[in-house]
């Protein structure tokens, strides 16, 4: 399913002395299947834009149109309950809304909801399970009794067994080790490949948007500052200064590297270690030809 926004407002309170305007005049468009980096300082429309992928929230103005499904001030769609079964949201902290005595009542929990039958969740969850890095024995225990990391991967388990089609991530790193973090975007890398997930990932790491997103969307006070790929958007320096936003590390290797010596390195989504591997791998071949 691809997703629209057309001229989205979006205002907390709308109408009340505390009313505050949250979103303005956004528009972009993603295809179907799309890996995308939402990025922006604290408070820029991050998480409510997020919500209004799954109609958690309305616009007060304009448009949302995921797939066939559209949402506006005028009308919520009335198959609300479908669109929240094809679009998954992982939201904060996930692991917080464990609930259930069994790691596997708590991932069966979402697809029962959605009437899926008993065989078809048993199913989806012997999928699942190797999927996020988990092993079967697991189901019986009680999701209390697993580590941090492992909740948080039975808690992505429960979103992923409804088998949306749209996988939306709000900082679904967040509080993890740096080993953990690099564990969980590769998982989520992995599944968008292998499953063709469109995912739209909000994030503050712009090495993270760098590394696994095709497409970036730079959000500041409720509007669309830029929008491109990594390479397109994380060059423009001064651009990304004016609204607080560091150039990753990778890109500021690449072209301080291409400055001093001249080498244009292909760009790729990569970390500045396999960056570091592919320089000597084109020094050693510069050398050889020598
Ligand atoms: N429930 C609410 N009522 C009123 N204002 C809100 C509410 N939620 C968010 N806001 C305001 O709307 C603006 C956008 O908030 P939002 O949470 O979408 O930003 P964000 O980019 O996700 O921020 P962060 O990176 O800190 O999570 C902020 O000014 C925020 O204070």
């Amino acid at each position: 399913m691809d997703i629209t926004f057309k001229d989205v407002s979006y205002i907390y309170q709308a109408n009340s002395p505390f009313a505050h305007s949250a979103l303005k005049d956004l528009s972009f468009h993603i295809p179907s299947g799309s890996f995308v980096a939402i990025v922006g300082h604290t408070g820029s429309g991050k998480s409510t834009l997020l919500q209004h992928l799954n109609g958690l929230l309305t616009p007060t103005k304009g448009e949302v149109r995921i797939g066939d499904f559209h949402i506006n001030s005028d009308k919520k769609p009335e198959n609300l309950k479908e669109l929240r079964s094809r679009v998954g949201v992982v939201f904060q902290y996930p692991e917080h809304q464990l609930f259930d005595e069994t790691v596997e009542k708590d991932i069966a929990f979402g697809p029962k909801n959605f009437g899926v039958s008993d065989t078809e969740i048993a199913e989806r969850i012997r999928d699942i399970i190797p999927a996020v890095g988990m092993d079967e024995s697991l189901l019986e225990r009680s999701p209390f009794d697993l580590s941090g990391g492992q909740m948080r991967r039975v808690a992505i388990a429960g979103v992923l067994a409804i088998k949306p089609e749209i996988l939306v991530l709000d900082e679904p790193t967040a509080g993890l080790d740096p080993r953990g973090q690099l564990e969980i975007m590769d998982m989520f890398y992995t599944l968008h490949q292998e499953r063709n997930l469109t995912t739209i990932l909000v994030t503050h790491s712009m090495e993270d948007a760098v590394k696994y997103a095709d497409h970036v969307i730079i959000m500041n006070k409720g509007t669309k500052y830029m929008e491109g790929s990594p390479e397109e958007v994380f060059t423009q320096r001064e651009a990304l200064h004016q609204v607080q936003l560091e150039v990753p590390e990778a890109i500021q290797f690449i072209t301080s590297f291409q400055e001093k010596f001249g080498l244009t390195i292909p760009f790729k989504r990569q970390t500045v270690e396999e960056l570091a591997v592919e320089i000597q791998q084109l020094l050693k071949g510069a050398e050889s030809d020598e």
